[in-house]
This record gives structure tokens, C-alpha cells and sequence, in this order.
């Protein structure tokens, strides 16, 4: 996979965590409708981390979010840790909790839920093996892709939401980790990672191209403790995971004033 072309960062700033996390749902929730009707369906990355959840339940309690028909939506996840498919470490047990559960009575389809693997899925011929599973969602992304008929390895995504630690590091791809390099060179969509410096320590993410061929990427940040990544990362591409990625269409910085307090 190459890189896809890269729009410049737009950055929104709002007041704290909560009124970060209802702005960010409305937007998810327009653009939902947006995509549906210029193609007919959604495809939305979701990430995890607080504000990636808790902008989930917002979604959850809008009454904007019925206007969507959530039967022709897709949802996909931009990493993941990996553990047993109950862990309450994961981001899918987290967004169910927060979303899916709801949705799943108002349309969303099981099938288009599109968790990563998990330690003790029955269909993982390895099951211990991350990187069987990350191939597996490789697969997954594969058969997506064919699907829709858009050709190559993955399908549209129409935004695709990252959160970003202090550290600087998005999905699952942290700053100077050696899975960064190995995954773009072997020519991966998913990678696993071992040795993850934020436990747990095994985790399966999308690479930077998957990322960056999404049309819209939302970088979705609260809190002062990452205010040096945010500032840092803004500044250009560079050292930072956080740096290297952004839309086909549209990148924008959604932050805190904390998150902001750098720039
Ligand atoms: O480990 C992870 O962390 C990031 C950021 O989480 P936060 O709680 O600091 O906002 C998250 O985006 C990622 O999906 C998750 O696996």
C-alpha cells in the first residue's frame, strides 16, 4: 500500500472533555448522514481511549442519531488490544457497552460490526497468535473491499476516528516502536504489537496507510497531558505517529482548550 494524498490539519477547539466529546457526535452523526446519502452507506473507524468512548455514549443519548439508518452502516476499529473477547480492556467491549448495544436495536447489523480478533475467538485457527489475527483482519478489511468493488486492499472509510497519547501515539502505533517500521516495510494493513509501552502489552492495529487512506481522520484529544504531543505533532511530520497521519479529504484536530494549550 502507498500513502494516501494528505489534506493540511484543521484544527477545532472546545471548551473541555464533555462539550468536545457532544460536538464530536453531532459531526459523527451528520456525517453518517452525509455519507449515506452520497453512496447509500457509512463505513466509520472507531478508536477507543476516554474521549473515543465517551463520545460514543453521546451518540448513544442524541436524538440526532435516529435521523441515521444504521442498517447500512459499517463500523471497523483502528486497534485493538488483544486479549479475551470479554475483557473490558477492549475497545469493542467498551463501545458496545457505550453504542453498539443500543444501535443493534435500531438497525445496525451484527455483521457489519467489525471487531478485531480476540485471544479465544473460535475461528482463529492460532488463537495465541497476533499475528495470525492481525492477517485475519487484513482479510476481513480484503473481502470489504472487494464487496463494494472500489479495488484495493481495504474499503472506503468515510471517517476514521483516532484518539492520541501523550506519548503521541495513534491506533496502536507508538513513537519509535519497531512494528511502526516492520508493518509499512512488510506492506501490512494490520500489524500486531508486541512489547505495547501502554499495557496491555499485545494489541493489533491498522498501519499508517490504512489510516491515511481514509477520506476523513479525526484526531479527537482532551486533556492537558497531551498537550506537548498535540503541539508537537501540529508542528509537521516528524517522530510522532500523531504527525504522519491525515485524510484523503479532510483532517481535522478536534481538541480540548487543554489538549490546545501548546499551540
Ligand atoms: O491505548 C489506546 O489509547 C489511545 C488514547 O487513549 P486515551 O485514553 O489516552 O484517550 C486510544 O486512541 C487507542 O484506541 C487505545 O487503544
Amino acid at each position: 500500500m502507498t500513502f494516501g494524498s494528505r489534506s493540511a490539519a484543521e484544527v477545532v477547539v472546545h471548551p473541555d472533555k464533555n462539550s468536545l466529546a457532544a460536538a464530536v457526535a453531532a459531526r459523527l452523526v451528520v456525517r453518517v448522514l452525509d455519507a449515506q446519502v452520497r453512496r447509500g452507506r457509512a463505513s466509520v473507524v472507531l478508536t477507543g481511549g476516554t474521549v473515543g468512548i465517551q463520545l460514543l455514549r453521546e451518540v448513544a443519548s442524541s436524538p440526532a442519531s435516529h435521523a441515521v439508518d444504521w442498517s447500512r452502516v459499517d463500523l471497523w476499529w483502528g486497534d485493538e488490544r488483544f486479549v479475551t473477547s470479554d475483557d473490558g480492556d477492549r475497545n469493542a467491549v467498551q463501545a458496545r457497552e457505550a453504542l453498539l448495544d443500543t444501535l443493534a436495536t435500531q438497525g445496525l447489523r451484527e455483521d457489519a460490526v467489525h471487531v478485531m480478533p480476540a485471544t479465544d475467538d473460535a475461528d482463529v485457527d492460532n488463537p495465541a497468535d497476533p499475528d495470525a489475527a492481525a492477517a485475519r483482519y487484513a482479510a476481513e478489511l480484503a473481502e470489504a473491499a472487494r464487496a463494494e468493488g472500489v479495488g484495493g486492499s481495504v474499503p472506503v472509510f468515510d471517517v476514521l476516528m483516532l484518539g492520541v497519547g501523550p506519548d503521541g501515539h495513534v491506533a496502536s502505533l507508538f513513537p519509535e516502536h519497531p512494528s511502526l517500521k516492520e508493518g509499512q516495510e512488510a506492506g501490512r494493513e494490520v500489524i500486531a504489537v508486541r512489547d505495547s509501552p501502554k499495557p496491555p502489552p499485545t494489541r493489533l492495529s491498522l498501519t499508517l496507510p490504512v489510516i491515511t487512506s481514509a477520506e476523513e481522520v479525526w484526531l479527537v484529544v482532551g486533556g492537558a497531558d497531551k498537550a506537548d504531543a498535540v503541539a508537537e505533532a501540529l508542528a509537521g511530520p516528524g517522530r510522532l505517529p500523531a504527525s504522519l497521519v491525515s485524510g484523503t479529504r479532510r483532517t481535522l484536530w478536534l481538541l480540548d482548550r487543554d489538549a490546545a494549550s501548546q499551540l
